[in-house]
């Protein structure tokens, strides 16, 4: 598992920078300085033609880098004004950094907008601890509604590098320059959005650390599954490269599950079945032609039809309704014998709203494997007891509880196992928010799980493909485009030339 996809939190950094220290590497004002040198060659880079920098520090570290930065910039005659919000504690980094700054600073409560100067944040950083107070939140204010730069060392002040979350108020950065690894609050909103760009600083910390550390959040990139992902063998044929199934809805609403369909047929499944209720299958026959069509209306149809062709993935839910026995034909997918996996969607998740703890049950008691793909209303009904917890919480918290692989769908979205590890997507955008794209997803998913890549890489891909899809295309996107969308991206990751 690639390592540069690592995210550490806050107390994860801290434990890497104590082991670096300890390892006798570098010393921790080493670190400090380093850091700021990194800065300040950013700084000089992209902001050569402002009339100075108006450097905020705060009390901890990455005050500390703030001197370090002041320091270095006076020494090459650029003109910085210092501003401080308390003092660093004595012996510490920071106190040295401040020693060795040669300008001194005004109070923060001094502070205002200066037109041609940048703003460097280094107020708080991995240590924010509580909300702002009123004189930083003050200042935070005032750059966010001002036409100046702001370019925060490690995090925008106020926001938590364990969650995103903004703890009373927050600097909205242009640029963010963070050290060693991104941690999470860089990509989950609301941080992500006021990270502005962000960029991670080699500072001398060795990724030897990261074997005692055994982080359990990555950024969700190809290097995460590639190693895993399907390539088709010479001697395979169509159901052995995988099938996978999805149940239709009724008359009215049938194009979810073929759009679910497709997504699972592009993505590699070598045949695709939908099931559709009686009611619906003259609809959905005169719309398919490689998607392969049978009758389940009842528990009895589904036995009969997994009895004759047992499938390897199920997407059950979109465009279900839940006047059927959406409860029902899930349990039974659960509690009957064989592998596989049910990736489990819109109305297959909120149909569960009133027994959660059943469908639990049945997942942890099933040898087939589940993947849960709620947006967050959908989150809400299924998982009552976690609202009010943060979003990488709720979804790691999910897949425990559920013993399911939990996709927490939304800007940012975050992928969960049942075993702690989560993946965090980064390459969503807003062109996704169509109808019907969610639906596309679950058949990605259900469509890599069918060619037996194991579940939580399966579904990282799934997101990552249907959101790097959904970036090449842009403006005017819907749901339908995005199956025909995958196969240029398949190329790019299997290497096709390579393969053939
Ligand atoms: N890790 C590494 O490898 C490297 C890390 N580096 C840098 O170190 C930074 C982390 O430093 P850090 O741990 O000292 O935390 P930092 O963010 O300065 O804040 C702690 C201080 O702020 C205070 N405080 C917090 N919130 C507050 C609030 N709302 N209102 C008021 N006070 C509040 C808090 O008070 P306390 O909670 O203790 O009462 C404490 O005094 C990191 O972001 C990076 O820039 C680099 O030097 C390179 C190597
Ligand atoms: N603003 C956004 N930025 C990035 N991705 C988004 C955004 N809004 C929605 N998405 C993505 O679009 C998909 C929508 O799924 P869902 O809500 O189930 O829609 P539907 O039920 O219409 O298919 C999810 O993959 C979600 O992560
Ligand atoms: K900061």
């Amino acid at each position: 598992m690639s390592n540069s996809l690592v995210l550490l939190t806050p107390s994860q950094m801290a434990e890497a920078d104590r082991l670096t220290i300890s390892s006798g590497a570098v010393d921790g004002y080493g670190l400090m300085k380093r850091a700021g040198q990194t800065i300040v060659s950013e700084l000089l880079r992209r902001y050569p033609h402002c009339n100075g920098f108006d450097v905020l520090c705060g009390p901890g570290n990455n005050g500390g880098d703030g001197y370090v930065v002041a320091r270095l910039l006076v020494e090459m005659g650029v003109m910085v004004r210092l501003f401080a919000h308390g003092s660093p504690r004595p012996g510490s980094d920071a106190e040295k950094a401040v020693q060795d700054c040669p300008i001194g600073a005004q109070s923060l409560s001094q502070f205002s907008v200066l037109q041609g100067h940048a703003i460097v944040d280094a107020i708080y950083g991995a240590g924010l601890s509580r909300p702002l107070d009123d004189a930083v939140s003050r200042v935070a204010k005032e750059c966010r509604n001002a036409d100046v730069a702001v370019i925060s060392v490690d995090l925008p002040t106020g926001v938590s590098g364990a969650d995103g979350q903004v703890l009373g108020d927050a600097f909205a950065a242009d640029l963010t320059i963070t050290f060693f690894r991104l941690k999470p609050g860089h990509l989950l909103e609301p941080g992500r959005e006021l990270c502005g760009e962000t960029i991670v600083a080699n500072i001398g910390i060795p990724d030897s650390v990261l074997g005692p550390i055994a982080p359990r959040n990555w950024i969700n990139q190809p290097p995460l599954w590639r190693g895993d992902f399907p390539k088709p063998r010479r001697n395979q044929h169509k159901y052995s490269r995988g099938h996978a199934t999805v149940f239709s809805g009724g008359a009215f609403s049938t194009g979810a599950a073929r759009l679910a369909a497709l997504g699972a047929a592009r993505a590699g499944a070598g045949a695709t079945t939908i099931y559709s209720p009686a009611s619906a299958i003259a609809v959905n026959a005169a719309q398919l032609t490689s998607i392969m069509l049978a009758k389940v209306d009842t528990v009895d149809d589904l036995e009969e039809v997994i009895s004759a062709r047992a499938p390897d993935a199920f997407v059950l839910g979109p465009g279900f309704g839940l006047r059927r026995p959406i409860r029902e034909f899930a349990i039974s997918i659960l509690q009957r014998g064989g592998g596989g996996t049910l990736v489990m969607d819109a109305d297959a998740i909120t149909a569960f709203r009133d027994e959660p703890a059943a469908l639990f049950t049945a997942i942890k008691g099933s040898e087939r494997a589940v993947v849960l793909t709620p947006h967050e209303g959908e989150f809400s009904r299924l998982f009552p007891d976690l609202i009010g917890k943060v979003r990488l919480e709720r979804a790691g918290e999910a897949a425990r509880v559920s013993g399911a692989v939990i996709v927490l769908k939304g800007p940012d979205t975050i992928i969960a196992s049942p075993d702690g590890r989560i993946a965090i997507n980064a390459n969503g955008n807003p062109w996704l928010a169509t109808a019907g794209s969610g639906d596309v997803l679950a058949g990605v998913i259900a469509g890599l799980a069918a060619q037996k890549m194991p579940l939580w890489e399966a579904t990282c891909a799934g997101v990552w493909l249907h959101a790097e899809a959904a970036t090449r295309f842009g403006p005017g996107l819907i749901a339908d485009d995005l199956p025909g969308l995958l196969p240029p991206l398949l190329a790019e990751l299997l290497e096709v030339d390579q393969l053939l």
